[in-house]
């Protein structure tokens, strides 16, 4: 079978990558010349682990260019094109834009739409390509997305014609992962519903956190023993400095002013988002707390991805710190083991970027930021992740912390 995958992203290079590794032919299109350009030289755009062997092994299977017409004979195109948020809803301008292009499709090719969208474009996404079009929404996460495409928990595979929701089913049947079959709006809104129970989930023990620092408590005391309840299990329970990234700032968005226009808003996502937004200023609040004044203090930053294992600071909250931090006339140095930004001073080693500052941020739980609590000894630190040994710290705020030390803080 032939496979066309348009956009190559965080989602469609890595598809490409794995259906190319388990025998496709596959044709990766994007508009991004520079960024094809590349591919073609064996320069990787982003960092995935495991993604760069992938594509290695898969050379010859492999082909990347700019030209829509070499998918005229591909039986299968997936859309994975950003959809970003403008202004609280969602553009779909770059998946409409891919599926007036896609009409260089054979008559029988079938086209299936990756890209996170409201409920209602698949449709569109067929009166504007011409052609039979299946809704499969892509779960993948950052970090570990060659291992959750090859191996998904679910494939959602919605549509009107049998015949093209089988062919992309076959794609797909290398994974023995379980298929549900659903209409086209089900499945767009089977994506959207995830995200959004994720993130809601997220601010819920992020709130959770905030009383427990009122309290002599441990958010993750409390965290774990609701997690044994299988009916809460313990996944996205992880009191933080919220929830950042590609997707759930945006898709949570995306999905409140869509639920907003049918006139059934969503009150517990808007929560949600109200919660996570006021996250990043909560961490800076604690570091005023105790270190006093903040203004022309140097403050270094561990972690500016959005999460570990991963080179992506789109919606970080290392970075979001990073800038009312500065607002505040504050020095901010940053580290990042993958990450790399113009928008902070960033330095090679955390040893540098910790020795330099006099207040220390955990934004990322990446895990050489483990066990480093010699070195911060003489520091301020506000623990935002969790991840370090706070009997050890002298002068620290954590999230969800609140017990009380004699001589510690709070
Ligand atoms: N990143 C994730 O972890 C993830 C997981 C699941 C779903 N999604 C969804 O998948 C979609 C893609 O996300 P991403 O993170 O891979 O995006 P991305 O921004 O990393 O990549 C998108 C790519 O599409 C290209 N593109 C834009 N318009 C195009 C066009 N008309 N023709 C060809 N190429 C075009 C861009 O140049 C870019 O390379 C989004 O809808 C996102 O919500 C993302
Ligand atoms: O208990 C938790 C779990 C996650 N996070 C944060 O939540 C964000 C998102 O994390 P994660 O979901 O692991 O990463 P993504 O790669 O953004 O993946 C999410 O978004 C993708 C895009 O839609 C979906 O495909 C995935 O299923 C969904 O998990 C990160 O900032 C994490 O730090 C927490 O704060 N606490």
């Amino acid at each position: 079978m032939r496979i066309g995958v348009v956009g190559l992203g965080y989602v469609g290079l890595v598809t490409a990558a794995v259906l190319a590794d388990k025998g496709y032919e596959v044709v990766g299109v994007d508009v991004d010349e520079r960024k094809v350009e590349g591919l073609n030289c064996g320069r990787v755009p982003i960092y995935e682990p495991g993604l760069k062997e992938l594509l290695t092994r898969s050379q010859g299977r492999l082909t990347f260019t700019t030209d829509y017409s070499r998918l005229s004979d591909v039986d299968v195109a997936f859309i994975a094109v950003s959809t970003p948020t403008v202004n609280g809803r969602i553009s779909l301008d770059y998946v409409l834009s891919a599926s007036r292009s896609l009409k260089v499709l054979g008559k029988d090719s079938v086209i299936a739409v990756k890209s996170t969208v409201i409920p209602g474009t698949a449709r569109k996404v067929r009166e504007l390509s011409g052609r039979e079009v299946v809704s499969n929404p892509e779960f993948l996460k950052e970090g570990s997305a060659i291992r959750d495409t090859t191996n998904p928990d679910r494939i959602v595979i919605g549509g009107e014609a049998q015949w093209a929701m089988d062919l992309v089913e076959k794609v797909w049947s290398f994974t023995n992962s379980p298929v549900i079959r659903t209409t086209w709006e089900e499945a767009e809104m089977i994506k959207y519903a995830s995200n959004s129970f994720l993130a809601v989930k997220i601010s819920f023990i992020n709130e959770i956190a905030n009383l427990c620092e009122r309290l002599n408590c441990d958010v993750n005391v409390v965290a774990k023993a609701m997690g044994l309840d299988p009916r809460i299990s313990p996944h996205f329970l992880r009191a933080g400095l919220g929830y950042g990234g590609s997707c759930f700032p945006k898709d949570t968005k995306a999905f409140l002013s869509f639920s907003e226009d049918l006139g059934e808003p969503l009150r517990i996502v808007g929560a949600a988002i109200q919660v996570n937004e006021e996250r990043p200023l909560r961490a800076v609040r604690m570091l005023e707390e105790v270190m006093g004044e903040l203004r022309d203090r140097v403050v270094c930053i561990l972690g500016l991805a959005f999460k570990p294992n991963t080179d992506d600071t789109r919606e970080s909250v290392g970075l979001k710190i990073a800038s009312l931090l500065k607002e505040k006339g504050v020095r901010v140095i940053g580290y990042d083991p993958m990450a790399r930004t113009e928008s902070v001073e960033q330095v090679s080693t955390k040893e540098e970027c910790i020795a330099r500052a006099e207040g220390v941020i955990v934004a990322t739980e990446w895990e050489e930021f483990k066990g480093i609590e010699d070195l911060l000894k003489e520091k301020y630190v506000v623990d935002g992740r969790r991840i370090l040994d706070l009997s050890k710290l002298k002068r620290f705020r954590a999230v969800g912390y609140g017990r009380m030390t004699e001589g510690r803080s709070p």
